[in-house]
């Protein structure tokens, strides 16, 4: 379409025929939409529609066939041309589908004038990728991943013409090892259809590839690591999928695979964690020590039941309820960042984000990153801890649909801290059972929680062990504190839970890099029914 005077942007408005009836039609540029609207009066008026141009799927010519062509008195006057879009039809709980709509008239000059305008405007869609590169873990939740692929996700790739290079994983570490050799630049994205750590795997690909290309030595825990912009794409089909369901608001493969087809971008903070000048995780998602790490670690023994195994390992570590003594030195993150108990949630567009990647770009221009950590104070904590958890996002999933920390921010440069201090089975368990509900998991005297954005982690046994040589028969064979056989209180270290992952050391120093990664997402969106496609609203306010 050429431009109006003004630089304005064309409308294109016909009278179309969609089913059995006759539409006013309209491709409107300036406010990036298709509208077409019944032009009978409003009390005969069937529903008005919307597609905003972005969540265009793909638009195709179509050969009418003989039941789309049984459509009253048309069908004996003159031969029709049709053409198809394929949009985003968005239904409840944010899932998203595949809808289409196919238009039809009998001037094929105007058909064509369509299409091609429709066409044009896809194009323009420059975030859109065109090439992905697919890892499918054939192992990871239920064993899906290769059907779900296959089934749901490839035939809606090659709709909107995506090409794909697709590698099925034959072990662990076959796609993170394989980003190190590919050439990943000449792709616009890449996809991982598994869990959260395939993710991880994913990820740690990409960031590793990007720092070893740019010379970042990742052992140096202070380093300015380089920003990953080629985004990855989650298709869900893991065991808990937090970071999809946290990201998209919903664990569903078709829902994800549209948020990667229409271009989504949705910057993500991540952690990166070490050991003595040694380089262990990146963490995206949750770093759980105690009750999260043992979880992992006694499930990881029962990857046979599936996705069944962290209910069961779950059920058994809550009954075992041990604790664990350490040091937390933590560096709160500035006030802007808000509070983790204020209750503003994380949602697309989010202004809190939107200030840090202004603060992230001046940073970067002014390369004084550096600085500013080592002017703040260091905040120190000391106890027994039953759960000692580290979350990037709200880390919401089926199990818990508003997550661990519900006002953690994705893109913020911080990260929520929660320490449960040692408290009864029963506290615990309250505690617990407000993962679940809408109460406040953080209103309980042992419970504490605090937005950082780096803190460090000593357990009392490392600190033991580092001021004397401890009694070996202690360390190997001591389970539980000798003294008190049943009081829970546990000698040996707990595990670290890294998105899924369990790290070796106990002992760990973690920084948040803000929005050091992207993803083909938008955040949770606001629910709210008139933007869907489809809506009753009413199109005069539209056009
Ligand atoms: N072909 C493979 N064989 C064995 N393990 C694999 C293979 N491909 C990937 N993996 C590993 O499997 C682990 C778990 O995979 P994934 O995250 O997809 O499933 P999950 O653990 O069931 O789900 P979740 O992480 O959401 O709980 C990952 O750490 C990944 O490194
Ligand atoms: C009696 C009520 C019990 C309620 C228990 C709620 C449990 C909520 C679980 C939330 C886990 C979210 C953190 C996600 C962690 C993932 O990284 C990891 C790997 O997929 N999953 C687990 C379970 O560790
Ligand atoms: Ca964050």
């Amino acid at each position: 379409m050429e431009r109006l005077p003004g630089g304005r942007r064309p409308r294109l408005v016909s009278s179309l025929g969609l089913g059995r009836r006759s539409w006013e039609v309209t491709l409107d540029e300036e406010r990036g939409r298709l509208a077409w609207r019944d032009p009978r009066p409003p009390r005969r008026a069937g529903e008005n529609c919307f597609v905003p141009i972005s969540e265009i799927i793909a638009v195709e010519e179509t050969e009418f066939n003989k039941k789309q062509r049984n459509i009253g008195r048309w069908q004996k006057m003159a031969k029709l041309h049709a053409f198809t879009v394929h949009y985003v039809k968005k239904a409840r709980n944010h899932r998203w589908r595949c809808s289409a709509a196919t238009f039809w008239c009998v001037d094929e000059h105007l058909c064509n004038q369509w299409t091609q305008a429709l066409k044009e405007l896809l194009e323009m869609q420059k975030s859109r990728p065109k090439q992905l590169l697919v890892y499918i873990n054939p192992f990871g939740g239920k064993r899906q991943g290769k059907r779900i692929y296959e089934q749901k996700v490839a035939p809606l790739f090659s709709l909107a013409s995506i090409s794909t290079d697709v590698v099925v994983t034959e072990h662990a570490n076959h796609a993170k090892d394989n980003l190190f050799e590919v050439n990943i630049y000449k792709y616009d994205g890449v996809v991982c259809v598994g869990g959260d750590g395939m993710f991880s795997e994913v990820m740690h690909g990409l960031i590793g590839r990007m720092q070893k290309d740019s010379g970042i030595d990742q052992n140096n825990p202070k380093a300015s690591l380089v920003q990953c912009n080629i985004r990855i794409g989650i298709i869900p089909a893991g065991s808990t999928d937090c970071i999809c369901y946290s990201t998209v608001g919903i664990s569903d493969p078709v829902t994800s695979a549209l948020h990667i087809i229409v271009g989504d971008c949705q910057p993500l903070d991540v952690s990166s964690v070490h050991h003595n000048n040694t380089f262990l995780k990146y963490s995206v998602s949750l770093l759980g020590y105690g009750f999260y790490g043992d979880i992992l670690k006694d499930s990881e023994k029962k990857r046979w039941m599936g996705p069944m195994r962290y209910d069961y390992s779950g059920f058994k570590t809550f009954l075992s309820h041990h604790y664990y003594e350490g040091t937390i030195a933590y560096q709160p993150a500035k006030h802007r960042h808000g509070s983790p108990r204020d209750k503003v949630s994380c949602r697309t567009g989010c202004y809190i984000c939107k200030q840090s990647e202004k603060q992230l770009a001046e940073q970067n221009k002014e390369h004084g990153l550096k600085k500013e950590e080592g002017e703040e104070e260091w905040k120190v904590i000391k106890g027994k801890f039953l759960a000692i958890n580290a979350v990037n996002m709200s880390c919401a999933c089926p199990r818990s649909p508003k997550g661990l920390s519900p006002a953690a921010h994705l893109a913020d440069g911080s990260a929520d801290l929660i320490l449960v201090r040692k408290c009864s089975r029963f506290d615990f368990l309250r505690y617990l059972v407000r993962h679940t509900n809408q109460d406040d998991q953080f209103d309980f005297p042992f419970v504490d929680v605090y937005r950082v954005k780096c803190f460090q982690f000593t357990s009392k046994l490392s600190e033991d062990n580092e001021s004397n040589v401890m009694d070996v028969g202690k360390k190997r064979f001591g389970q539980f504190c000798r003294d008190h056989p049943a009081c829970c209180c546990n000698i040996v270290n707990s595990t670290w839970n890294c998105d899924g992952e369990t790290l070796d050391s106990s002992a760990i120093e973690v920084r948040v890099h803000c929005q050091l990664m992207k993803l083909f997402a938008r955040g949770i969106e606001e629910d709210c029914k008139d933007e869907a496609a489809h809506s009753q609203s009413s199109i005069e306010q539209l056009l």
